[in-house]
């Protein structure tokens, strides 16, 4: 198994993938393109504290309206783009899209679904989770080889800054046909 998420924007990828082993199972985390973009833009920012806004980023010229989809905090969520790649070297049935929301809200279901894509007995069922409110995240009742729970770390779950809901859903406008 390896997870590797810049794998999936990696134009290489697919052929070298396809070349090591052709029945490769191939499981693609995605979630709301808009909230991804979000997501990457606060994870840069917690370490480059002095970028410029996301707003002033997303745009190539803020009037025309025109979005520059040369940032890859943007360009990661054209899903379908990157996805056609792939799709010269491996069919769709070998392809699992796991929903990111899904893994938060519903852990246990987005985790049977990925046990029988591959094919395994489906051993990880809700009992094995529980919400934690804190962290707004789902945490195992017991670590692998502990008896302690475990949540996901600190860097998981940051505060994302409120974003100007013009240019929102201008994102949204813009990632519509692609997704
Ligand atoms: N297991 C699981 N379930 C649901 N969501 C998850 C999971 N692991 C990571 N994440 C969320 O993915 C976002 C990026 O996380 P990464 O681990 O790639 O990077 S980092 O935390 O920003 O370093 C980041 O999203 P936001 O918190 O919304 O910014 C993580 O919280």
């Amino acid at each position: 198994m390896e997870k590797t998420p810049s794998y999936f924007v990696t134009k290489e990828a697919p052929a070298r993938i396809s070349s090591m082993s052709k029945g490769t199972k191939l499981i693609v985390v995605v979630r709301d393109p808009v909230t991804r973009a979000i997501s990457d833009y606060t994870q840069t920012l917690s370490k480059k504290p002095d970028i410029p806004t996301f707003e002033s980023l997303t745009f190539k010229n803020r009037t025309t309206g025109l979005i520059d989809t040369s940032w890859s905090a943007i360009q990661i969520g054209i899903y379908a783009k990157h996805l056609e790649n792939w799709l010269l070297y491996f069919p769709i049935g070998q392809i699992l899209f796991v929903s990111g929301e899904r893994l938060i809200s519903d852990p246990a279901g987005e985790l049977g679904r990925v046990q029988d894509f591959l094919g395994l007995k489906r051993i990880i069922t809700d009992k094995h989770f529980y919400f934690n409110k804190t962290k707004g995240f789902p945490c195992l009742k017991k670590a692998e080889g502990s008896s302690k729970p475990h949540c996901l770390g600190k860097t998981k779950g940051r505060t994302h800054p409120d974003i100007d809901q013009e240019v929102v859903q201008r994102l949204r406008d813009f990632y519509r046909p692609f997704n």
